[in-house]
C-alpha cells in the first residue's frame, strides 16, 4: 500500500498508440539482466546507438548511473535491490508510455522482482534479455576492478560472490557474450524487435 492518499488518476490526453503512430514504431523495454561484467551496459548502449542511428526513439537507463542520482539512497542489500528494480520498472513504464524503446542495464538478480516488473507491462512490451556469461569470464574482464575488491572482502553483498544471481527461467532473448560479438548481439536483438513488429 502506498502512503499517498486522496489522489486520483488523470487520464492522459495523448494515448500511447498516438505516440506510436507519430514515431512510426512501437515502444518496449529491453530489460538486460546479468552478472557484473557480463556486458549489460555495453550491449544496451550498442543497441541504443543502432536504434538512434536508424531514427528510432530510444534511451538507456544504466544501474551505475541511476545509483548516482534517483536511487542514490539505495544500498546492495536484498531489500534495496528490490526497491531499485521496482523504481526502474516504474520509470521504464513511463518511457514505454512516452513511445520510446528503453534499454535498462541492471543486474536485477532476483527472478521475482523481474517478474513483478514484467507484470506491469502489456504483452510483448517487456523483453527480458539474459546477458549470459560465465562468472569466471566476467571475473577476468573485471572492467571496474570490482571482483578483485570483492574477493579481498572490500565489497559486501557482491553479486555472484556473496549475493545470489537468479538466471531468468524463460527470457525472450539470450545473449552468450563469451561467444557472441557485440555486433552479432546487436543484430540478434534488432532482428527480434523486427520479428515482433516493434520496429
Ligand atoms: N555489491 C555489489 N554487487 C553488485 N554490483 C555492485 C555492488 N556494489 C557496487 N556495484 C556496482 O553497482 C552496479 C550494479 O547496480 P544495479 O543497480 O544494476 O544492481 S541491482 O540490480 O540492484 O542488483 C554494478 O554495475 P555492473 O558492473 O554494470 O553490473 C557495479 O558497478
Ligand atoms: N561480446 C561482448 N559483449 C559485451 N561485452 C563484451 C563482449 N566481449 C567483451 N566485452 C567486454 O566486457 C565488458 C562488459 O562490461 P559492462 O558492459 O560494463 O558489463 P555490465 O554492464 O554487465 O557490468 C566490457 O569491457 C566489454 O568491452
Amino acid at each position: 500500500m502506498g502512503k499517498s492518499t486522496n489522489i486520483t488518476w488523470h487520464k492522459a490526453t495523448i494515448t500511447k498508440q498516438e505516440r506510436h503512430r507519430l514515431n512510426g514504431h512501437k515502444s518496449c523495454v529491453l530489460w538486460f539482466t546479468g552478472l557484473s561484467g557480463s556486458g549489460k551496459s555495453t550491449l544496451a548502449n550498442a543497441v541504443d546507438r543502432e536504434l538512434h542511428d536508424q531514427q528510432y526513439k530510444s534511451y538507456v537507463l544504466d544501474g551505475d548511473n541511476i545509483r548516482h542520482g534517483l536511487n542514490k539512497d539505495l544500498s546492495f542489500n536484498k531489500e534495496d535491490r528490490q526497491e531499485n528494480i521496482r523504481r526502474i520498472g516504474e520509470v521504464a513504464k513511463l518511457f514505454v508510455d512516452s513511445g520510446q524503446i528503453i534499454s535498462t542495464a541492471f543486474i536485477s538478480p532476483f527472478r521475482e522482482d523481474r517478474d513483478i516488473v514484467r507484470g506491469m507491462f502489456e504483452p510483448n512490451e517487456f523483453i527480458e534479455v539474459f546477458v549470459n556469461c560465465p562468472m569466471d569470464v566476467c571475473e577476468v574482464r573485471d572492467p571496474k576492478g570490482l571482483y578483485k575488491k570483492a574477493r579481498n572482502g572490500e565489497i559486501p553483498n557482491f553479486t555472484g560472490i556473496s549475493s545470489p544471481y537468479e538466471a531468468p527461467a524463460n527470457p525472450e532473448i539470450i545473449i552468450q557474450t563469451d561467444t557472441f560479438s557485440i555486433d552479432q548481439s546487436v543484430e540478434k536483438i534488432i532482428s527480434y524487435l523486427k520479428s515482433k513488429k516493434i520496429l
